[in-house]
């Protein structure tokens, strides 16, 4: 039998040691607003692009150049904001996912990146002026708390343009709105729109028997922001945007060749410690390439590469 005062005593060190566990946990594991929890790697960066994402050697070399340049920066004169544009599957996410790996220590799920999709977060028409109101106040509320905060939205070509609108004030060059300074803050827009266009270029200088490596970022971009400028079904249509040179950079993402859904299909299985040619070309060849003839690119890029593989084990 325990005595009352054993009991308590017992009582009184199980507290200390959860108290104890507690203050170690909050001290070593608190994401807090600063270097050690964000900055950039960019050998990781460098490494990670090299050698896990397939096929885009514009959108490597543009997006690291304006990584390395505005977080270098100790006083940037605006808030980095690039627009990634391309169809299905060729890599706009996983992009935006590596550069938030090797530049928060928590990721993509550090309380610091922030991720919005259209269909997701603004689905009702109808509820827009809400929606304006609350997501001008989430950024706010967020830059205040980290000045290097992400933000990431996705589908912007279903983004109604008042949404737009009402980020732009936090993207141009002044120094502070309301107080707030957002200019080390990093705004990344995703959006199928324009993918048309490089799907074409891409596909005509494949036909013209010349490497798709061959393509330069100056041979799409003008044509990429007219794209979209002029599209009535992109979210940046009707908005001053683009009109008033906001985004930084336009970024093409071309359409993924054979060869590259083999890189995605080697990769996929390697994660699961496989390794066997054979089957990556018979994974790869399940999926479906266009044109009928030729069979060059891939209709959906990576997309579905998990999906099959998947159905091999
Ligand atoms: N270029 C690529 N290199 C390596 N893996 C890729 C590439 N493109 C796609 N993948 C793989 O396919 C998956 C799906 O791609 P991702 O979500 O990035 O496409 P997306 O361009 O954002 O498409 P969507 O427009 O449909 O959102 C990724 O998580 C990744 O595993």
């Amino acid at each position: 039998m325990l005595n009352g005062g054993y009991f308590i005593a017992m009582l009184v060190a199980l507290g200390g040691i959860i108290y104890m566990g507690m203050f170690t946990y909050s001290y070593f594991s608190c994401e807090s607003c600063d270097n050690e929890w964000i900055s950039l790697d960019v050998k990781g960066l460098e490494k990670d692009f090299k050698h896990r994402l397939f096929g885009q050697h514009i959108a490597s070399e543009v997006i690291l150049k304006a990584v390395k340049g505005s977080l270098s920066t100790p006083d940037p004169k605006k808030p980095l904001t690039m627009s990634l544009h391309g169809h299905s599957g060729t890599g706009k996410n996983f992009v935006s996912q590596l550069l938030a790996q090797n530049l928060y220590k928590n990721g993509l799920t550090s309380q610091y990146v922030h991720v919005f999709m259209a269909t997701l977060h603004f689905p009702h028409v109808q509820l827009i002026d809400q929606y304006q109101n609350d997501l001008q106040k989430w950024i706010r509320g967020n830059v205040t708390l980290c000045p290097r905060s992400m933000f990431i939205f996705d589908e912007m070509d279903k983004m109604h343009p008042g949404l737009i609108n009402a980020i732009k004030p936090f993207l141009d060059y002044t120094s502070e709105v309301d107080k707030v300074d957002y200019r080390k803050a990093i705004f990344i827009f995703l959006s199928n729109t324009g993918g048309d266009k490089i799907n074409e270029h891409t596909l005509s200088v494949l036909m013209s028997g010349k490497t798709s490596e061959s393509i330069k970022l100056s041979e799409l971009e003008e044509e990429l922001s007219m794209t979209v400028f002029n599209n009535s079904n992109s979210g940046f249509w009707q908005t001053n945007l683009i009109q008033t040179n906001l985004i930084d950079y336009f970024i093409p993402f071309l359409p993924l060749e054979f060869k590259h859904v083999m890189s995605c299909v080697r990769a996929e299985l390697e994660s699961r410690g496989v390794k066997n040619e054979g089957i990556v070309a018979t994974i790869a060849s399940s999926l479906v390439y266009y044109p009928k003839e030729e069979k060059l690119l891939s209709v959906k890029g990576c997309k579905t590469v998990v999906s099959k593989v998947n159905l091999y084990f």
